[in-house]
């Protein structure tokens, strides 16, 4: 396996997984992983449908506990801690999120009662500051101006970017995002990628992990990549270590082809 080295103090790391399985029944979801992140890397986790990717998210998040081994956020071990407070220094991005918010509800809110740790609720007397904060973040990722829309009459991606401007609200220490491009259409996916590059490159951003199928989606500024397939660890480490054709053809099953342009990669089958 590529690129673990690291001999820091589990304590320090936002992430620490030692030897971790998921099971549900027979089935094993994730099988031994270990993987250690640490302040300020940007990890991508790329594999194919099914690999045990989101499972891998949903353990980071806090949202979800470990069949075996054992599992640190933030220097918390899952089991020991509250998870509530603990999740409340975290900022979740994932279709299962978008599904719960309520249609009607005005986009300048889905983003402001992250601050609250609720969602289809408008009745809170807001602090000036929060609306404030949250009208900055909505700029920032370019929808300003779909502040007092509500969040049933926006297309995919800018469902996507409010839900990511909710989950900096919070100001977390850890940033997760569950396939944020799925379902956008190229110009989407681009401006998508954009904007993540930009939250990427921000010193100030919070330490990311981001789960997709496609290289295609990387966003340049991700320093990390975790490939799993069939729930176990295909390879991990620093992108430009661990993202080559065999990786990624091991972790797809078939003989695929990666080219990198400019900090941008594709992949095709080869033939
Ligand atoms: N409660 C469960 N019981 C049995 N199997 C489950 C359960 N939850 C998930 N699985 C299976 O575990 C595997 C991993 O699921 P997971 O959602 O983590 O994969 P993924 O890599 O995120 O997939 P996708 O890319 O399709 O979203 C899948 O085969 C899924 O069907």
């Amino acid at each position: 396996m590529v690129g673990v080295t690291a001999q820091t103090d589990p304590d320090d790391l936002v992430v620490h997984m030692a030897d971790v399985g998921v099971r549900r029944g027979t089935t094993h979801l994730l099988t031994g992983v270990n993987w250690q992140v640490e302040v300020d890397e940007r990890w991508v986790v790329l594999g194919p449908n099914g690999a045990g990717k989101t499972t891998l998210l949903r353990l980071a998040g806090a949202e979800l506990h470990p069949t075996t081994g054992t599992v640190r956020v933030l220097g918390e071990q899952l089991g020991k801690v509250d998870v509530f407070e603990l999740r409340t220094r975290l900022g979740f991005c994932s279709a299962a999120l978008a599904n719960r918010v309520p249609p009607d509800e005005k986009v300048l809110d889905v983003v402001v009662s992250a601050g609250y740790a609720v969602l289809g609720r408008w009745r809170e007397e807001y602090d000036r500051l929060d609306t404030g904060r949250a009208e900055d973040l909505l700029k920032a990722l370019g929808i300003g101006h779909l502040a007092d829309r509500t969040f049933g009459t926006l297309s995919e991606g800018e469902r996507k970017r409010t839900l990511i401007s909710r989950a900096l609200m919070t100001d977390p220490e850890l940033l997760l995002l569950d396939e944020p491009a799925a379902g956008l259409d190229l110009g989407g996916r681009e401006d998508l990628v954009a904007r993540l590059t930009d939250l990427a490159d921000d010193p100030d951003a919070p330490t990311s992990i981001l789960v997709t199928h496609h290289v295609e989606e990387i966003p340049p500024g991700y320093t990390h990549l975790m490939l799993l397939s069939g729930g176990g660890v295909v390879a991990q480490g620093p992108i430009e270590d661990v993202l080559t054709s065999e990786n990624l053809s091991a972790a797809f099953g078939q003989q695929l082809e990666l080219t990198r342009a400019d900090e941008r990669f594709f992949a095709r089958r080869r033939t």
